[in-house]
């Protein structure tokens, strides 16, 4: 099998460096309509999960529409480090796990990718040992890993944290986890991931109740499920895990990515724009779809897993509160907030996930927005226009919003801190760009960068 193309959207950045600020910017010359069909990717937040889960089997798994993106490229890293062996052919991935021996994650891939903290459960129950350096905050706030360790130890793990390292290991000489029950005190995707995989391999029957109802955990037990894991409830608040000796190879597919495609919804809304987004699995942005239907805009699905969306004439301003699935995602958040600056009337938008995702606002607001913070709360005032201007991405959402704002503005919007877009968006400007977008990432100072499209874009 031949080794993966490096996509255009890799090469663009340097993909172990993920702190570092990425000297390219991305230029968007706003006003321009969209049309036609953009094809969503595999979802992010599923691909890295499965990848630390296909470490729970001793052989091969294959990982089918595996998204092209830096956090997964970070992700195959500490696999490698891991002593897995990785071969990549398109979107398929190769994942041969059996040899398995190394259970310290090193810290300085680890301290990359937040994600990166989900190996701690398959590697407990493969070896009976996981180090994982503890994954730190991020931009969004500190985001704490208490409910996975307070699980794994109800699991019977005992977990040490010294030295910024999770060390986790089971005592005695059975080398597996014991079946039981455990409330989560908040329905974590990431605490719901890492205890359900702890315990497809455990001794007896475990039940995690409050669980995290997203997609993407249920897309980690239909894996899981197909590698012999025996696993119901999933996409409930109640899942039951009875433990099995070992797991088998598998090839499975990854579902669609619904922050993309709500990405993309937002971008037809943003632009007065028809256009269409398959494959997506509409029942995941049942809250998404109802939002914008709200705002003024319709969404359609259609035969061939495909939404059409229909913008209308007036959009009117609305609430909005983050909220675990099946409520209004926090991924959401900030795209809805682009399209709510130029919703007339003023929306209140509640951010309950994250203490600090709301970074955007002061970007928007460059761009002629009218939003006001208040602690966790964001009180939008519509205005007729955004006008283009540079601006700086602190996140990956606030990212994709400033892009979308930037593909409605008056004039030119120069986006910078394009590492954070890169981990989560499979090539998205020349997904724009085949939309009829106009935007271009040039690798230079934006103070030297021409103001004008290049011959290609206009
Ligand atoms: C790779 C991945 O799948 N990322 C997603 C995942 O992140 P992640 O799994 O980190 O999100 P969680 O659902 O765990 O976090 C939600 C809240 O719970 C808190 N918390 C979490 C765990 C814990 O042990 N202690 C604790 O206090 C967090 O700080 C946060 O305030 O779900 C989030 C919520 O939908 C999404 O925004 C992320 O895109
Ligand atoms: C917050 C996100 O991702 P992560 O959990 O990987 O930081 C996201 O996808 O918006």
């Amino acid at each position: 099998m031949e080794d993966r193309a490096i996509t255009p959207i890799l090469s663009l950045t340097n993909p172990s460096s993920s702190s570092e600020e990425d000297k390219s910017v991305l230029q968007i010359w706003g006003k321009h309509p969209l049309q036609g069909q953009v094809e969503i990717s595999g979802a992010k937040n599923s691909a890295l999960v499965l990848m630390a889960g296909a470490l729970l089997c001793a052989g091969d798994c294959r990982l089918r529409n595996v998204p092209s993106l830096v956090d997964v490229v970070r992700m195959g890293e500490i696999l490698s480090a891991l002593g897995v062996k990785l071969k990549w052919n398109g979107d398929v991935l190769d994942i041969d796990a059996r040899h398995l021996g190394q259970s310290q994650a090193p810290y300085e891939l680890v301290s990359q990718l937040r994600a990166s903290f989900f190996v701690i459960g398959p590697l407990l129950a493969r070896l009976g040992v996981a180090r994982v350096p503890l994954p730190g905050g991020c931009a969004i706030g500190a985001r704490p890993v208490d409910l996975h360790v307070r699980g794994l130890q109800a699991l019977g793990a005992e977990v040490q944290i010294e030295h910024g390292t999770v060390y986790a290991y089971i005592r005695g000489s059975h080398k597996r986890l014991q079946g039981t029950r455990i409330y989560l005190d908040f329905p974590s995707v990431g605490a719901t991931e890492t205890l359900m995989m702890a315990a497809t391999l455990a001794d007896g029957e475990t039940v995690i109740e409050n669980a995290a109802q997203e997609p993407e955990v249920v897309d980690l037990a239909n894996f899981c499920r197909a590698m012999g894991a025996k696993i119901r409830g999933a996409g409930t608040n109640t899942i039951v895990v009875s433990g099995v000796p070992s797991l088998h190879s598998t090839d499975y597919g990854i579902i669609p990515d619904r922050i993309e495609a709500g990405t993309f919804l937002v971008a037809g809304a943003i632009t007065r724009s028809e256009i269409t987004l398959a494959p997506v699995i509409p029942d995941h942005l049942t809250a998404v779809i109802a939002k914008l239907r709200s705002i003024g805009i319709d969404v359609i699905a259609e035969s061939g897993n495909r939404l059409r969306i229909v913008p209308g004439s007036h959009y009117k301003a609305t609430d909005i509160k983050t909220m675990p699935y099946p409520g209004f995602p926090t991924d959401m958040q900030a795209q809805f907030m682009s399209l709510l600056t130029l919703s007339e009337g003023n929306s209140v938008i509640t951010e309950t996930l994250f203490e600090n995702r709301l970074r955007h606002v002061a970007e928007l607001n460059r761009m002629g927005a009218n939003i006001r913070v208040k602690g966790n709360i964001a009180i939008v005032q519509g205005v007729p226009m955004l006008s283009g201007a540079p601006v700086l991405a602190t996140d990956l959402r606030a990212s994709a919003a400033l892009v979308l704002a930037g593909l409605a503005a008056e004039g030119m919007t120069t986006v910078r801190g394009l590492q954070h877009l890169d981990r989560g968006y499979e090539n998205l400007e020349g997904k724009l760009q085949k939309l009829g977008a106009k935007l271009q990432r040039v690798n230079a100072d934006p103070d030297t960068v021409s103001d004008t499209p290049t011959s290609a874009l206009t």
